[in-house]
């Protein structure tokens, strides 16, 4: 049954809820988002909620800006999803950062922000990495452009390999060149991983039943496979790093400082090896695409509006010149570029939903009761794509982030979420997509390639959505 006064929504059927109408209005759309939006048109009289019961889960949307901030302050509704899906990933204990709550999770975070530091994160040290795989970057664009003067590069995953190298040189010291297999290996098992998830759960989650009586279609068995190989993938770079650890030696990554303390006090409170390999599995989960799907659709709307490239580039020229590679003490002198970094993380995080939240007891939101245990996320669409705070939102426009010259941030825009759980990394983000594009727009022009389609507007559904496919021509700048 209903709760009285739970948030408005579909009419709930025994065992299935509202799930047949959910997923039809999926089918219909080709979108989660959008059919969120036709089902709070339909059933969210004051636009603020909507509540959805999908098998055993019960899910409500958090539509407005108001209710949005209020969800992400209120601490009843601070804990993370529990079940098969969440636990599955992590073996039947709740591990790592990403999706935990609770004491595990306020002493780990903790840990992990407080040493990451130690290897630059937040600090001067990722600069140096940004800046370094930037260069790399570059290089290989020269490489595929050789002696011609312009080459087509498929550009939708292009920053993928730079982007999870920053990551994983501060986890693990390691940096990967795109042709390494270890590092094709790597890719194919996060393309994998996020394939097998969905921001509200999958069909094994609302139906746990099913993961017994049809673990394949289901999806129960691909998502346990993929699970085994990159926990496998952890493990056996945790087992290099402890064969070599000396404790005599200063640690030089992540990993090793997690090891020590592991060697000095033992598996003890909420230290273990699971959560070690967990917290990298969730880093890599909540930091690699998150980043590079935002630079995709970046360059994907660069490449349509060549006004806004020449005018960041007009940017760089002068603030930066051609001698030097851009570096974040450029940033505060370079609004435009700014905004952009802005502007793409809007396009990205706009078009899909909130990490879940759970409430961890009865409680309220926006005058409606929200019973312990139900799904709560933000629905980042309908305030990072709404008409009156983002005029045009389907629009690439830098200049809405500035006001007289300056960046000029609305209250309204906080796509990294507020909070106790306001996302970890978006410093790094915000340093990798700068350095990456400035870096790019320095030495190259990205054109639209012959003979191919400007890059769509649509982009493709998942745990989190990327731009369609596309390609640039992308011709070296002379000095
Ligand atoms: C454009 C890039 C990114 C965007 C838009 C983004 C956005 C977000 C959002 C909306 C949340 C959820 C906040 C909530 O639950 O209330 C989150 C959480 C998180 N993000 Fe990010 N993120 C990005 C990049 C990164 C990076 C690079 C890292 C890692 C270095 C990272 C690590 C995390 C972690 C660990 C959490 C969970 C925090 C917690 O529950 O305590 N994210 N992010």
């Amino acid at each position: 049954h209903k709760p009285k006064k739970f948030p408005p929504g579909p009419r709930w059927v025994p065992i299935l809820g509202c799930a047949s109408e959910v997923y039809r209005l999926r089918e219909k759309t080709g979108y989660l988002y959008k059919a969120v939006k036709e089902l709070s048109l339909a059933y969210s009289r004051d636009g603020s909620l909507l509540g959805l019961r999908i098998g055993k889960d019960r899910i409500v949307m958090v539509n407005s800006l108001e209710a949005n901030k209020e969800m992400l302050y209120n601490e009843d509704i601070d804990g993370r999803p529990k079940g098969i899906f969440y636990q599955t990933r992590t073996w039947g204990e709740r591990r790592g950062v990403l999706l935990t709550d609770g004491e595990l999770w306020k002493e780990q975070r903790r840990f992990l922000l407080r040493h990451l530091k130690e290897f630059g994160f937040g600090r001067r040290g990722m600069e140096d990495i940004a800046r370094s795989e930037a260069s790399h970057m570059v290089n290989d664009v020269l490489e595929t452009v050789g002696d011609g003067d312009a080459a087509v590069i498929q550009m939708h995953n292009f920053f993928n390999v730079y982007i999870l190298n920053t990551l994983w040189t501060m986890m693990a010291g390691i940096r990967y060149k795109p042709t390494d297999p270890q590092m094709k290996v790597l890719q194919a098992l996060l393309f994998d991983l996020f394939a097998a998830v969905d921001m509200v759960g999958t069909l094994f989650s609302h139906f746990p039943i099913l993961s017994i009586m049809m673990p394949t279609l289901s999806g129960y068995k691909d998502f346990v496979r993929t699970h085994k190989r990159i926990w496998k993938f952890l493990r056996d770079e945790l087992a290099r790093h402890k064969e070599r650890f000396d404790s005599s030696q200063e640690d030089r990554d992540f990993m090793d400082v997690y090891i020590r303390v592991l060697k000095e006090k033992g598996e003890v409170d909420t230290y273990s090896e699971g959560q070690l390999v967990a917290m990298c599995m969730d880093m890599f989960m909540a930091g690699t695409e998150t980043t590079s799907k935002s630079m995709s659709f970046c360059f994907s709307y660069l490449v349509r509006e060549q006004e806004v490239q020449k005018k960041a580039q007009e940017e760089i020229d002068r603030i930066v010149g051609r001698d030097r590679t851009p570096s974040l003490e450029d940033r505060p002198n370079m609004p435009y570029n700014e905004a952009i970094v802005h502007e793409c993380v809007r396009h990205f995080m706009g078009r899909t939903f909130g990490v879940p939240h759970r409430a961890l007891r009865d409680t309220k939101l926006a005058g409606y009761f929200i019973p312990e245990d139900t799904m709560v996320l933000s629905n980042f669409t309908n305030i990072l794509m709404d008409e009156e705070m983002y005029p045009e939102p389907y629009s690439f426009k830098p200049e809405r982030f500035l006001s007289e010259g300056r960046i000029c941030l609305p209250d309204h825009y906080f796509p990294f979420g507020l909070a106790k759980h306001r996302c970890m990394g978006d410093v790094l983000a915000r340093c990798n997509i700068f350095v990456f594009t400035t870096t790019m727009l320095q030495r190259f022009s990205f054109l639209p390639a012959p003979e191919e389609p400007l890059p769509s507007l649509d982009h493709v559904d998942g745990a989190t959505p990327s731009a369609a496919p596309f390609k640039a021509l992308v011709v070296p700048r002379t000095a």
